[in-house]
């Protein structure tokens, strides 16, 4: 299958490691092509996982134009804020039956397909996105990935969800066996994790992140206390899906430190403690896991809880004390449904946009 990468981030770099040596056509694809001039030379990129490390032959494209024709899965496993961007990159270029895919999505999905159209681009494509990044990765450099598991489960929800069965079936070429379709994009996006398991480590961890030049979140990082907050704001996403109807299995945080069936499965949280790589230089301002975590994917839980009736205490006291560390407004300017424009909407006008899409 033709699949388009996008992004030179951790996930970019695993996706085309894994997807080139599962014999995929890869086009990798990334906005500034002077960073991939050290690719260039080397003529591709080395993978290290569980088996080693292997050199994987890869020559990226500044050609989106070209990279994109006869695709039929582009994958764009960016943070949430590069959404925007990326979606009018690819505006110009798409064509009925193209399938983008968000690993994770934080609602990139309604995003995306909203900034295509307002690029005039009316291809019937769908946009997909799951829980979590299909890998647990960090770059060792320009040249060097490491892996240090990949997901055998990934919740996927389509826009519009009348496409899912073509979504899923394209998706499902690359990820063999994990795909696994929920009912729409909004169920999708309510799977993330990343809006769960961020916000209290750093939140908790504000203290040791600043004190020390390099801190493990999920090392010293991960207490009781940390993981009780989990489950709390953990419940709250649930009760949320739960009021908008979706059903289970809503993959229960706990389940990633307690059970093998989870997204990563089997220990996957020992198995990145043990990595190292997350022994990690964090600026609380700036760093993903508050402007995509906690910015756009917490405030979009609370402001969902809020439109669906469903009382996120715990997620509304971590967007505030986040707001405070990071002094920007997340509840009022973060991504949430009124910020998007649907707040206003009822459940029958929210549902058909989940289901047709936007024309
Ligand atoms: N890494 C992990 O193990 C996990 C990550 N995740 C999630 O997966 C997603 C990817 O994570 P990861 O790869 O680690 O993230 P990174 O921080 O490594 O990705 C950053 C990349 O995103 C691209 N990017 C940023 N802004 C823009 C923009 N405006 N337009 C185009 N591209 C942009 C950049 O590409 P360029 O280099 O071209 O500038 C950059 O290299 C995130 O949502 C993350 O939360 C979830 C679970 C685990
Ligand atoms: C590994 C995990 C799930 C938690 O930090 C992650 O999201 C990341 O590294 O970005």
């Amino acid at each position: 299958m033709k699949v388009v990468v996008i992004g030179g981030g951790n996930g970019s770099y695993a996706a085309v490691a894994d997807l080139v040596e599962a014999g995929h056509d890869v086009r990798w694809w990334r906005r500034d092509r002077a960073s991939f001039e050290d690719i260039l030379k080397a003529g591709g990129i080395t993978v290290t996982d569980h088996a080693g490390s292997r050199k994987i032959a890869i020559t990226p494209t500044d050609d989106l134009a070209a990279a994109l024709d006869g695709a039929a899965l582009i994958l764009a496993p960016t943070p949430a804020f590069a959404q925007e961007d990326i979606a009018a990159a690819l505006a110009p270029h798409l064509v009925d039956g193209q399938v983008i895919y968000l690993p994770p999505g934080t609602f990139g999905s309604y995003i995306m397909l909203r900034r295509i159209r307002e690029h005039g681009s009316k291809a019937d494509v769908a946009i997909a996105e799951t829980g979590t990044l299909p890998w647990l990765a960090r770059k060792q450099g320009p040249l060097e990935v490491r892996i240090t598991t990949r997901a055998s489960r990934l919740p996927t929800g389509v826009l519009p969800a009348r496409l899912t069965d073509h979504a899923i079936a394209v998706i499902g070429e690359a990820f063999p066996g994990a795909i696994e379709p929920v009912e729409d994009a909004l169920s999708g996006a309510l799977m993330n994790a990343g809006p769960i398991i961020h916000p209290p480590l750093i939140l908790m961890n504000a203290g040791p992140i600043e004190h020390f030049d390099r801190w493990d979140i999920h090392n010293e990082g991960t207490q009781p206390a940390i993981r009780r907050t989990h489950t709390a704001l953990d419940n709250e996403r649930i009760a949320v899906r739960e009021a908008l109807g979706y059903g289970a299995p809503h993959f229960p945080l706990a389940d990633h430190y307690e059970t093998s069936n989870w997204m990563y499965g089997n220990l996957a949280h020992d198995k990145l403690v043990d990595s190292g790589d997350w022994h990690e230089s964090l600026d609380l301002k700036t760093h993903r896991y508050m402007q995509e975590d906690v910015g756009l994917g917490l405030a979009f839980l609370v402001s969902v809880g809020g439109w669906a009736g469903v009382p996120t205490p715990v997620a509304a006291g971590l967007l505030a004390v986040a707001s405070a560390v990071a002094e920007t407004d997340f509840r009022n300017e973060g991504r949430t449904f009124e910020n998007l424009g649907l707040a206003g909407l009822d459940g029958v006008q929210l549902r058909e946009i989940l289901r047709e899409g936007l024309s």
